[in-house]
C-alpha cells in the first residue's frame, strides 16, 4: 500500500511551506501540481479570479462545496475578515483528512469548519449545525452533476439572500451544462462568465459568477 496523491501533495506542503503562512501553502501546492503531479485544485490562474471575487464580496459567511485537499479553502479563508466563517463540505474521508492538515499548516483552522458527508444531506442541516442564516458567498467545486440540484437546495432552504454570490468552478471542463443553462436563464440570477483554463493546463475552462437577486 503506497501513498495516495493527496498524501504526496500534503508531504510537499509540509516540506516546502512555512507553517502559518497561507501563501507559502498555496505556492507549494501549485509547484507540486505543475512540476510533479497534476491534481484537481482550482489552481493559480482560476485561483486569482476566485481571490478577486472573494475580496469583492468580503463574506461574513461562506460555503465551499468540495474541499478536496483544501487548496481553495486556504485561498478563500486567508482573505476572510476577522470573525467570519468558511464552511467546507467534503464527501471523501481521505480527502478530508488531508485537507484538515493542509488548512492547519496554513494556520487557518479557526476560520474553517470542515464537514464530511454528501452535500445533498448536509446543506439542509446548515442552519441547525452552524446557526447560519444565509451565505454571502458559495464556491461550487464538487461533483459537477450536483451543482444544479444543490443550487436549488440552497434556494429552497433559504440559505441565499439578495446579493448572495455563487461562484462555480469547471463550468467548461469537466463541464456543468444543466447548471449553466438554469443559472443563465433564471430571472433570479445575474450571471457572468470568467474565461480561464483548466488548472495547470492549456485546456479551456472557466468560472461562472452568479448573483442571487432574491
Ligand atoms: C460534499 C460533497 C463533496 C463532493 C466532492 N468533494 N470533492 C469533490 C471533487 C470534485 N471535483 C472534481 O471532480 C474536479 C475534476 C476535475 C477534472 C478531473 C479530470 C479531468 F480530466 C479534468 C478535470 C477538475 C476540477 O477542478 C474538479 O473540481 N467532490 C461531492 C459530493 N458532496
Ligand atoms: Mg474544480
Amino acid at each position: 500500500t503506497g501513498s495516495t496523491r493527496p498524501q504526496r501533495l500534503l508531504r510537499a506542503v509540509q516540506k516546502n511551506a512555512t507553517q502559518g503562512d497561507p501563501q507559502s501553502v498555496i505556492n507549494a501546492i501549485d509547484h507540486f501540481c505543475r512540476h510533479k503531479e497534476w491534481a484537481m485544485n482550482v489552481g493559480d490562474e482560476k485561483g486569482s479570479i476566485l481571490d478577486s471575487v472573494v475580496s469583492e464580496v468580503n463574506p461574513s459567511t461562506a460555503l465551499e462545496l468540495g474541499t478536496y485537499c483544501g487548496y481553495s479553502t486556504v485561498r478563500i479563508a486567508r482573505l476572510l475578515p476577522p470573525g467570519s466563517q468558511l464552511i467546507t463540505l467534503e464527501f471523501n474521508p481521505a480527502y478530508a483528512a488531508v485537507a484538515k492538515q493542509v488548512i492547519g499548516w496554513a494556520g487557518l483552522q479557526d476560520k474553517v469548519q470542515l464537514v464530511e458527508g454528501p452535500s445533498g444531506d448536509l446543506i439542509p442541516q446548515m442552519k441547525d449545525l452552524f446557526g447560519v442564516q444565509s451565505f454571502d458567498f458559495v464556491f461550487l467545486d464538487h461533483w459537477k452533476d450536483r451543482y444544479l440540484p444543490d443550487a436549488k437546495l440552497l434556494e429552497e432552504c433559504s440559505l441565499l439572500r439578495k446579493g448572495s454570490v455563487l461562484l462555480a468552478d469547471n463550468v467548461i471542463c469537466p463541464g456543468t451544462p444543466e447548471y449553466l443553462e438554469y443559472i443563465r436563464n433564471s430571472p433570479r440570477y445575474e450571471s457572468r462568465y470568467f474565461k480561464s483554463h483548466l488548472e495547470y493546463t492549456k485546456v479551456e475552462d472557466g468560472l461562472e459568477k452568479s448573483v442571487f437577486l432574491g
